[in-house]
């Protein structure tokens, strides 16, 4: 599997925010993507998940057969919201994330002691910590089957420990094959993964 952006512009609110990117990601790969603030990185990783429409240039998925046909079919769009309902527990929110994207290797219980919430799953999401929220949704990637992660500053308000473990666990999932696009302040732990960075804002 390969995921390929050329030429690829994105805009908001009708302005342009970036131009003439290129990207080449194979299976097992990482690329983090840096950039002042304003620079579009958010703008870039919602283009590649087809939230936002692109305004040139090309953006595809190679080899992911009949199981990944599509982009969206193959990512997991990890944004600075962590997408589960406040009313519903950690654990129907999980269910839900796993019925919809596909099983992932994890149930639900490894996953949630994987990120260090055992015990807590019973809870509405409404009620957990910033920092929970976030170990949550790292959990929501661990329950659901999509080889692309697409990362939006994932690990905003974790504490070390937790950076740690997740750093461990983006590893994995390349180790596995799987691929990674992550827009980041923060030194991730991914030593060997490429790198993009954004220019000024316009
Ligand atoms: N909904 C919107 N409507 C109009 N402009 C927007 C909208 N959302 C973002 N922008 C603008 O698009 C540009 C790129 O924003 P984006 O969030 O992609 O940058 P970023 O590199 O992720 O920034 P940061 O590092 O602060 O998270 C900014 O100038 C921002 O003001």
């Amino acid at each position: 599997m390969r995921l390929i952006a050329e030429n690829l512009g994105g805009e908001r609110g009708g302005e342009p925010v970036f131009s003439g990117i290129g990207i080449v990601l194979d299976q097992g790969q990482a690329l983090v993507v840096t950039g002042p603030n304003g620079s579009g990185k958010s703008t870039l990783l919602m283009v590649v998940a087809g939230l936002l429409p692109k305004t040139e240039g090309r953006l595809l998925l190679e080899g992911g057969g009949d199981e990944f046909p599509s982009i969206g079919s193959a990512c997991h769009y990890l944004g600075h919201q962590n997408a589960m309902k406040a009313a519903l527990s950690v654990t129907e929110n999980l269910r839900f994330w796993r019925e919809f994207h596909g099983e992932g290797r994890l149930d639900v219980e490894e996953a949630l002691a994987t990120v260090g919430l055992s015990g807590i799953g019973h809870l509405p999401f409404g009620y957990l910590s910033t920092g929970q929220r976030r170990r949550a949704a790292i959990a929501k990637l661990l329950v659901s089957h999509r080889p692309l992660w697409l990362l939006d500053e994932p690990t905003a308000g974790l504490d070390k420990a937790s950076e740690a473990r997740f750093a461990r666990l983006m590893r994995e999932h390349c180790e596995e094959g799987g691929m990674i696009v992550a827009a980041t302040h923060l030194p991730l732990g991914l030593a060997a993964a490429k790198e993009l960075v954004m220019g000024e804002a316009f």
